[in-house]
C-alpha cells in the first residue's frame, strides 16, 4: 500500500509535481509520456530524492524508515554496485529473502543466464540489464514493487516473457509505461495517467481500453486532462467519437490530440 499526501517535487529550475495526493492499493499501471515524472516518482518512493509532503509505504513515512524490506524496484541506481549479478542476488537473498531459484529460472527463461550471471550489471547490454533488474525486483519477496518502463529495449519474444512474469509474480505497487499496446495485458489492474505535473485516476485499465480521447471538457467524461498548451482533452466511454486511446501506440501521442 502506497500513499502520497500533498507531495511536491522541486528541482532547481522547475517544479515537477505540486501538492499531489493519491493512493496505490493494488496492482497499478502509471501511464505517462516521456519526461512526465514516472522515474522521479519511483526515486522519491525509494527515498533517493527529496520531496515535500508525505509518502507512506505500508503506513511508514519514507524519510523515517531505512532499509524497509518490503519494497523493491528495477531502478538501475539501486543496483549500481560493481559486483556480479550472482553476488547481487546472494546479497538480496541475505537481506530480503530473494528467491534464488525463481531468479535463476527467470534468467534461464529469458535465455541470458550464462551471459550475465558472472558479470557486473553495468557491463550488461541495456536489454540484459533491464531483464536482470526486473528479475531481481520480482524475486525479492516484496509486497510493493516499483517497476519503471520494463518493456523498453526488449524484442517481442522477451516482452512476452516478462509480461508473463509480471502477471504471475507482481504482488502490488506500480509499473510505469508509455506503451498503450500493453493495456490489454493488464486489463484487471488499476491505472493513473501522469501528465503535466498531475495524476489522473484511478481508472480501471479495462475502462481505458474502451475509452476514446476527444478534445475539450466533456461532461460525463472518465477524466478530463489539462495539456501543457492550455487545452483540455477528455477520455470518454464512447468509441464512436474521437480517437480510441489504446490505438495511439504511445501515450506520448496524447499531446497531438488537441
Ligand atoms: N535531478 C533533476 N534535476 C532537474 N530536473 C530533473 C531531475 N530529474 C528529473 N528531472 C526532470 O523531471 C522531468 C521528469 O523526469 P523523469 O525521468 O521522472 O520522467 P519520466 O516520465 O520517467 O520520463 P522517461 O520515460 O523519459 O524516463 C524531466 O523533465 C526531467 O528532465
Amino acid at each position: 500500500m502506497l500513499e502520497y499526501k500533498n507531495v511536491t517535487i522541486d528541482f532547481k529550475y522547475n517544479t515537477l509535481f505540486r501538492n499531489i495526493s493519491f493512493d496505490i492499493k493494488g496492482k497499478t499501471l502509471i501511464l505517462g509520456p516521456n519526461g512526465s515524472g514516472k522515474t522521479t516518482l519511483i526515486r522519491a518512493t525509494c527515498g533517493l530524492i527529496k520531496y515535500k509532503g508525505f509518502i507512506y509505504v505500508d503506513g511508514l513515512e519514507v524519510r523515517k524508515v531505512k532499509n524497509y524490506l518490503k519494497l523493491s524496484t528495477n531502478l538501475s541506481e539501486v543496483y549500481s554496485i560493481g559486483i556480479t549479478v550472482r553476488d547481487v542476488a546472494y546479497i538480496l537473498e541475505e537481506i530480503k529473502g530473494l528467491d534464488q531459484s525463481l531468479f535463476n529460472k527467470f534468467l534461464k527463461e529469458a535465455r541470458i543466464y550464462e551471459q550475465v550471471i558472472n558479470k557486473p550489471l553495468h557491463k550488461l547490454s541495456t536489454g540484459q540489464s533491464s531483464i536482470v533488474r526486473l528479475a531481481l525486483a520480482l524475486s525479492s519477496n516484496c509486497k510493493n514493487c516499483l517497476i519503471d518502463e520494463p518493456f523498453e529495449n526488449l524484442d517481442p519474444d522477451r516482452r512476452m516473457t516478462i509480461t508473463n512474469w509480471i502477471k504471475e509474480y507482481f504482488t502490488g505497487g506500480f509499473l510505469t509505461t508509455h506503451e498503450l499496446d500493453m493495456l490489454k495485458k493488464f486489463n484487471d489492474w488499476d491505472s493513473y495517467i501522469i501528465l503535466n505535473g498531475r495524476l489522473y485516476g484511478p481508472i480501471m485499465v479495462n475502462d481505458l481500453i474502451e475509452a476514446s480521447v476527444v478534445e475539450g471538457n466533456i461532461s460525463g467524461a472518465i477524466i478530463v486532462i489539462d495539456l501543457p498548451n492550455g487545452k483540455k482533452i477528455s477520455l470518454i466511454k464512447d468509441l464512436s467519437k474521437g480517437i480510441k486511446l489504446s490505438i495511439l501506440g504511445s501515450i506520448n501521442r496524447i499531446y497531438g490530440v488537441a
